[in-house]
């Protein structure tokens, strides 16, 4: 996951190969409740791991339930109807998907609760979840504005509570009110219940998979037409054992799009296919009518570029509310205005949707209309795009459906601001497009300079706020040095063939921060300044650099890479749009390496260390391939006086120049 405060996506224009999606929210967080609710205990599978199940997770383990987890498969032992722990405070952070259905179940099960969320949760309405069950004798307080979280619930005796009359619940607003009675009433259900929707349903699709769910739990809900629901007298939940949750139809949407959009051999989804529950997946049938081609399987989805531009559509999307959001910016490269209606739900969602797409499509330089309940999009030819700094609300498709916009045929890169708010459904997301995406151009930002003028700790730090690939040049050098001295090379001139052959050949691997040497953490060997020495004196050999380079130039990886070393920007990456040439004093430089090496418990001599750093300056600049030396168009930076914080400000000020976007 990008925790930067933003992440600039380069201009993208194909592509290719196959993603694995995560597990559906809808169905996660419906499951977990229904498992919670259920006797015995249910093994899922694949269970999504983000923000929104989290906070199911933890407020279900708050009432009691005993949760194990592996990886995606999470075992919950369920209540039985029964709760373990009668009060407790909840935070279920902005999980629609959580906070409507344990009102339900809570409001039911008889305790003292306290539920809450953050403050855009406080600002979704509830009041008529919480109205169909005051009138059933749930006793419901609103602890801020009546008619939002967060909420007091207090309990009631189940046998008291008043079911021979149909419940009414609205419809019109969020069918998670629905969901949420439909889910909890099997609870009290000694008699058949009845729900009447008053209002037109909306996002029918998601009652499907309620209802869907329920069955694999034992509860066969009667429908009559999507006016009235009958919960048959003596419902009980039933653990079906095992479960498995599909891929997120909603999530992808984005890689249908991203299959419709790019050039290339297509894209394949694993974990959902066109039969899918989900409400979602029907998102096809408009990618379709775009000009998508799309094939499927029972469990996967194939995805390629047909019509170009795309077609405009004008459509109903009242059935696909989250997807839809993709549409609005596919309709950016169609060939007319598109329209989305009936979206009115898109307002009291993680933030107000028509709003949010309308400002910052229009931020891209597109022409938006948008009324309570539509949005229409005018698409941008080539030569109108801007780059643009796209705002994302916290809310998760705002981010994920924007990046779609990077295949703009003007290469205008974009910026998406807070790209973490992903984590709500999709933590991998950018890393699972930049899997599968290319560009004409990897952005590279090049520090060179001489030793211990602190390289490597700014370009660390740069690529970190960046949310960029890393590469430490030397510690290949170092690398190749230690496995010549394994081989009982040294590391001369006479046995420079040799020692190139093992050069290219490095069974190397950068895991969680560490080196490994053919699996061995060698991250402490390569940095003793003997090894330093060696990699210095190894890195003289023409044969070897030329080794290296393509082991070098492989870091280069979207979204960006920030390349540490001697030569980046003269050889390696000589195309860099940034180049940085790192220097400071020899005194200052010897006092910082001595400091870092006393710290790691190394014992050296200033003296020594300063030779030995004069030495290596000398063999850097003088010898005859890719000496050191600035790059005709690098910028020099002596940090000699700076703080760490002043050159790592410095270098992202230059970049921030040179991007096509105002400062976010
Ligand atoms: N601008 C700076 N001011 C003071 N100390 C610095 C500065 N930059 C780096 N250092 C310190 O100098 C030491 C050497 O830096 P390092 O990044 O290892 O250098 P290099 O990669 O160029 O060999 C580190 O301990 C680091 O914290
Ligand atoms: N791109 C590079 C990186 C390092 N090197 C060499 O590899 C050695 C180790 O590099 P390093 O960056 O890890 O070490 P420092 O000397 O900066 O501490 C340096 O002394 C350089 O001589 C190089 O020649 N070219």
């Amino acid at each position: 996951m990008y925790a930067t405060p933003f992440l600039d996506i380069p201009a993208l224009n194909g592509a290719s190969g196959t993603v694995q999606l995560p597990g559906s929210k809808s169905i996660s967080n419906r499951v977990l409740l229904l498992a919670a609710l259920a006797s015995g205990t249910t093994t899922i599978h694949d269970l999504l791991d983000s923000d929104d199940t989290r906070v199911m997770l933890d407020a279900l383990a708050a009432l009691g339930c005993v949760i194990g987890r592996d990886g995606t498969t999470v075992k919950l032992e369920g209540l039985g109807g029964a709760l373990r722990s009668t009060s407790a405070s909840l935070f279920l952070g902005n999980a629609g998907t959580a906070m409507r259905p344990l009102t339900a179940a809570l409001a039911l099960l008889g305790g003292e609760f306290e539920l809450k969320g953050v403050p855009r949760m406080h600002e979704r309405p509830i009041g008529d979840l919480v109205d169909a069950l005051t009138q059933l004798g749930c006793r419901i307080d609103y602890l801020g504005n009546p008619g939002y979280p967060p909420l007091a619930i207090h309990p009631v005796a189940i046998d008291t509570l008043q079911l021979d009359a149909p419940i009414r619940v609205r419809g019109d607003v969020s069918s998670q009110f629905l969901t949420a009675l439909l889910l909890a009433l099997p609870l009290a259900a000694r008699r058949d219940i009845v729900i009447d929707v008053v209002g037109e349903l909306i996002s029918k699709p998601y009652i499907e998979i309620t209802l869907n769910l329920l069955a694999r739990f034992g509860i066969a809900v009667r429908r009559d037409g999507w006016q009235r629901f009958t919960i048959p007298a003596g419902s009980q939940y039933r653990s079906p054992g095992e479960i498995h949750v599909e891929a997120d139809a909603s999530s992808a949407s984005y890689f249908i799009a991203l299959g419709a959009i790019a050039n290339g051999s297509g894209i394949r989804i694993e974990g959902v296919g066109a039969e899918s529950i989900q409400g979602d997946i029907r998102f096809i049938d408009a990618a379709r009518q775009m000009g998508a081609r799309i094939d499927s399987g029972p469990n996967w989805l194939s995805i390629s570029r047909d019509a170009w531009p795309l077609k405009a559509i004008d459509i109903d999307a009242n059935h696909i509310p989250d997807a839809a959001m993709t549409l609005a910016v596919m309709a950016l490269y169609a060939d007319g205005p598109s329209t989305l209606r009936n979206i009115a739900s898109w307002r009291v969602k993680e933030t107000d949707r028509i709003d949010a797409m309308a400002n910052e499509l229009a931020k891209l330089g597109a022409t938006v209309e948008a009324g309570p309940d539509f949005i229409r999009v005018h698409p941008l030819p080539a030569g109108a795009w801007q780059a643009a700094s796209i705002r994302t609300y916290d809310d998760h498709r705002v981010a994920m459906c924007f990046s779609l916009a990077a295949f703009n045929p003007d290469g205008k890169p974009v910026r998406i601001l807070e790209p973490h708010c992903v984590a709500k459904t999709f933590p991998e997301y950018f890393e699972t497009l930049f899997s599968v995406a290319r560009t004409v151009e990897v952005p590279v930002i090049c520090v060179d300079g001489p030793t211990a003028s602190g390289k490597g700790t700014l370009t660390i730090e740069v690529a970190r706020r960046l949310g960029y690939h890393y590469l430490d040049s030397g510690s290949l050098y170092r690398v190749t040095g230690i496995a010549l001295r394994r081989a009982g090379l040294a590391p001369d001139a006479e046995h420079e063939a040799r020692i190139a052959e093992i050069a290219h050949a490095l069974p190397l691997c950068f895991s969680e921060g560490k080196v490994l040497l053919a699996g061995e953490d060698v991250s402490d060997a390569i940095r003793t300044e003997a090894a330093g020495m060696d990699a210095s004196r190894v890195s003289t050999l023409p044969g070897v650099r030329t080794a290296l380079v393509d082991l070098q130039r492989s870091f280069r990886k979207l979204p960006g890479l920030v390349a540490d070393g001697r030569d980046m920007g003269t050889v390696i990456f000589p195309d860099a749009k940034l180049k940085v040439f790192l220097t400071a004093s020899a005194e200052h430089r010897a006092e910082r390496r001595h400091k870092q090496l006393i710290s790691k418990g190394i014992s050296t001599t200033l003296d020594s260390l300063r030779a030995d750093l004069e030495a290596r300056d000398l063999r850097d600049s003088s010898r005859s391939v890719a000496p050191l030396k600035p790059a005709q168009d690098a910028r020099l930076l002596d940090n000699s006086h700076q703080t760490v914080e002043q050159s790592v400000g410095q270098v992202l000020h230059w970049w921030q120049e040179i991007q096509p976007f105002k400062a976010s």
